[in-house]
């Protein structure tokens, strides 16, 4: 197939293991992240989910399959594509020696776009001691300097490895605001895991479901809301209501865009079914 340039993401065929013996981690997946998509990432503890991310961004060799950026290999990148990806990784890669103030200067010297204003605003609002080494700063604090970081260049694709994790409440509701701005000012990709369902709800227009080591469904969170139901009835019934099956769980059953049938019971779900069912 040809490559999607304008796709910030495509992935296809993606296996990925750990040593020679292991299983396979990632298992033939296919992903494709449209400009503009802002897609959270859930899957269960071990699913794959940083694995995944490192293998998106060429951090990691695949057993099979391709990874492109912006139409480039992942493993292969320029500079030019460099400079228009941001990533906040779950374990944080900050020199614990410098302070603030000059591990962004290093970073600056390596873009050719950085947004300066929006980085002294954002260590200001976030209260962030610039001149302390960072070593030294709490893991919220550590973690907060990490997005900064990582928001400066203004990335056209944002990698967000469950960004806050150790971020207070307040902390957290601050940054999911300043991501949606971001989103919708400059139309920026991103895709974050998280395990905070309530903090999806809030941003994520897509959610990606990881299962088996593949992508199992992908759509726009409020649609899947919408349109999918737990049904419970009699077999015949069931086929008749139609609709897209998504799994079996406990006696009930998960279909997306089912009619309404005589016999059939339906109820609606909760992003929480959705990843008990889906993950
Ligand atoms: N460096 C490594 N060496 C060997 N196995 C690894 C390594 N990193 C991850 N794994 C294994 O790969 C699987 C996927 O791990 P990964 O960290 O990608 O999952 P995750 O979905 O991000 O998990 P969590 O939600 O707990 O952060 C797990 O079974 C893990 O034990």
């Amino acid at each position: 197939a040809t490559p999607d340039t304008a796709a910030p993401v495509h992935i296809t065929g993606l296996s990925l293991r750990y040593g020679n013996a292991g299983p396979a981690v990632l298992n033939g997946l296919d992903w494709r992240l449209q400009p503009g998509q802002v897609v959270g990432l859930l899957g269960r503890n071990g699913a794959g989910k940083t694995s995944l991310l490192e293998a998106l961004l060429g951090l990691r060799e695949p057993l099979a399959g391709e990874v492109r950026l912006f139409g480039q290999p992942a493993t292969a990148i320029d500079d030019t594509v460099r400079a228009r990806i941001g990533y906040v990784p779950q374990q944080n890669d900050l020199f614990e020696g410098l302070t603030a103030t000059e591990m962004l200067a290093y970073f600056r010297s390596f873009y050719p776009r950085w947004n300066e204003a929006r980085v002294n605003h954002l260590l200001q609002r976030w209260q962030l001691p610039t001149d302390q080494p960072i070593g030294r700063l709490s893991g919220g604090q550590q973690q907060r300097l990490a997005i900064i970081r990582a928001l400066a260049h203004e990335p056209e694709l944002l990698v967000l490895d469950e960004p806050v994790a150790s971020l207070d409440p307040l902390a957290r509701r601050d940054f999911l605001r300043e991501l949606v701005e971001q989103v919708l000012d400059r139309g920026t990709t991103v895709v974050f895991s998280t395990h905070i369902l309530s903090d999806l709800e809030r941003v994520a227009f897509n959610v990606a479901f990881l299962q088996a080591g593949r992508i199992r469904l992908q759509a726009p969170l409020d649609e899947l809301l919408e349109e999918c139901q737990w049904l419970s009835g009699p077999p015949a019934a069931l086929q008749a209501a139609g609709g897209e099956f998504l799994a079996q769980v406990g006696g009930r059953t998960l279909v997306r865009g089912a009619a309404a049938h005589p016999g059939v019971q339906a109820q609606g779900v909760t992003l929480e079914d959705l990843f008990e069912a889906l993950t």
